[in-house]
């Protein structure tokens, strides 16, 4: 379980304000959405959060500890895993080598014991690997263990990024789109993933989301961005029918539909 607190979080690229004094908490074990019309902030926070983006200021406590300033690597060491709204998996390695790949953050034996061989490194190498095969079956896509990330379906390749997440045994996750380009019934397995993400794994999940009807069905809890700033916050059924949140972004939704 993570404890994670951002406060008077800000980000400034040049004249623009990208996220504007922006605290919250993240709620234990809960699906929490963060949503908001194009260029509110949602990537910019995830990036900050994650250490892609050193916010200009503000604190982001995590465990207890500010993570301002380190380094992504570090972060996911800590045990915070994230998927990206472009794919980022390894198009020339297997499904099962992605997901050992992005496990080597969190193991202990060094190159040295890499290059040795040295048992240490192969103890570790092969609980690298069971945990890997574990995330593979446990997201569904055992049936691509051996095939290379680029001949994989688009659904696989994005599940790919979720299995490749959760192999660092995170204490948080965060997805950014990750019904991005789903059909239907794609997204309706994805609820059916994330919803087993939090029962077994026991861990806060975050996601950056635009289609209303996922998010509604998978979030508990809802924070909305609007210009950098928090607009609103709380239960699905609270904040999707607050006034101000239909004119900012299902108003807008609904013009961008009719162009
Ligand atoms: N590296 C950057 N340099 C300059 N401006 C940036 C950078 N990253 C984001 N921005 C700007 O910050 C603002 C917030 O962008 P951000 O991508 O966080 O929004 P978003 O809510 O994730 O949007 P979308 O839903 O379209 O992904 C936008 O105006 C964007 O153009």
């Amino acid at each position: 379980m993570a404890n994670m607190r951002i406060s008077n979080l800000h980000l400034q690229f040049g004249g623009l304000t990208a996220v504007n004094n922006l605290s919250f908490d993240i709620p234990d074990n809960a699906v929490m959405s963060v949503i908001g019309p194009n260029g509110a902030g949602k990537t910019s926070l995830f990036n900050m959060i994650t250490g892609f983006y050193r916010p200009t200021r503000g604190e982001i406590l995590f465990d207890g500890v500010n993570i301002v300033g380190k380094k992504p690597s570090r972060i996911t060491s800590m045990g915070m895993a994230r998927t990206f709204q472009n794919l980022r998996v390894f198009p020339n390695l297997t499904v099962l080598e992605n997901v050992m790949a992005g496990m080597h953050s969190r193991t202990k034996q060094g190159l040295l014991g890499a290059l040795l061989r040295t048992p240490g490194h192969r103890k570790e190498e092969a609980w690298i690997r069971q945990v890997a095969e574990e995330c593979i079956r446990f997201i569904g896509i055992e049936a691509y263990t051996d095939r290379l990330a680029k001949n994989l379906p688009y659904g696989a390749q994005r599940y790919l990024e979720i299995a490749r997440a959760l192999a660092i045994q995170p204490k948080i996750l965060f997805l950014d789109e990750p019904a991005a380009g789903f059909n239907f019934s794609e997204k309706q397995d994805l609820i059916g993933l994330i919803g087993r993400i939090r029962e077994t794994y026991r861990i806060p999940v975050v996601l950056i989301e635009h289609d209303m009807g996922l998010i509604n069905k998978v979030s508990d809890h809802i924070m909305v961005l609007n210009y950098g700033q928090k607009l609103a916050e709380g239960k699905p059924q609270d904040v999707l029918n607050d006034p101000r949140v239909i004119e900012a972004y299902l108003g807008k939704e609904e013009e961008d539909e009719a162009v």
